[in-house]
């Protein structure tokens, strides 16, 4: 389980995170939802302190990250997977070298590292590009490297920061498609920041709205976007209704 409790982080004088406070159970997929600026990334970046807070507490599992020496922090760390908006892959290494080059780092020996990268390939369909090198894939394959990379260490918790902003619409829904089976699969406990309403509404157990630092609503998909009690879970709400009225429109033309 995670409990993150009053999480806040000032950039001199602009509070980017005012008081944060969530608890996330196993398995659960949280959507981490709101206008651009109000400290998503930021939010999710302080729980494995990628950012470090200016205060708060971040427990996983009953261990308090933000207390961590550094040891204990890397340790942690391996248990918390990554994925960027941008993949950040190296070049000159292979789909599976770029897997396993992590795992290597952190002290496991190469035939170990070997499996776990070439299983985590596998999860995201990519078995049959393990020796391409990144200039050899599409934006969506290269992401699910990154994906992969994240999984090889068969993370507890996974932190998702964007991870289909840079990739345009259609190559869009075949990382949509992997981070949906995760999610289904409970594989582990996710937080994803995304503006991927579709995403949101078909697989997130939780939605949580933030503005200007802070949680302005939360609830369940059908809660959040159906009956919301916020100005942002309202604008939210129309944005839905308006794809909803526009596709049917354009349906109907099409007839
Ligand atoms: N390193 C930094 N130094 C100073 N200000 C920062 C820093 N990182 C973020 N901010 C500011 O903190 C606020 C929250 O930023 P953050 O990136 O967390 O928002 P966001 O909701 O993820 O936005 P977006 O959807 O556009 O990515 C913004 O006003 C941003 O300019």
């Amino acid at each position: 389980m995670l409990v993150i409790q009053n999480l806040y982080k000032q950039f001199g004088s602009l509070v980017a995170v005012n008081d944060f406070n969530l608890t996330v159970k196993l398995g659960e997929t949280v959507v981490l939802m709101g206008p651009s600026g109000c400290g998503k990334s930021t939010t999710i970046r302080t729980i494995n302190r990628l950012v470090e807070p200016s205060r708060g507490r971040v427990m996983l599992n009953g261990a308090n990250i933000l207390a961590m020496e550094p040891d204990e922090l890397r340790d942690v760390r391996k248990r918390i997977g990554f994925v960027f908006q941008h993949f950040n892959l190296i070049g000159r290494l292979t789909t599976l070298e770029n897997v396993m080059l992590g795992l290597v780092m952190g002290g496991t020996d190469r035939e170990t590292a070997e499996c776990k990268a070439t299983e985590a390939l596998t999860k995201v369909g990519l078995e049959n590009h393990l020796a391409h090198r990144p200039d050899q894939l599409s934006g969506g394959q290269q992401q699910r490297v990154g994906i992969a990379r994240a999984l090889a260490y068969e993370p507890e918790l996974m932190l998702w920061d964007e991870p289909t902003a840079s990739l345009d619409p259609i190559l869009v829904r075949e990382v949509l498609v992997v981070m949906e089976e995760l999610a289904r699969y409970r594989a582990s406990t996710m937080i994803v920041v995304t503006h991927e309403l579709t995403f949101a509404l078909r697989v997130a157990d939780r939605i949580v709205l933030m503005d200007k630092g802070s949680i302005v609503e939360e609830g369940q998909p059908s809660e959040v976007f159906v009956k919301p009690v916020s100005d942002i879970g309202r604008q939210y709400q129309e944005l839905i209704e308006y794809q909803m009225n526009t596709q049917a429109q354009s349906l109907a033309g099409k007839r």
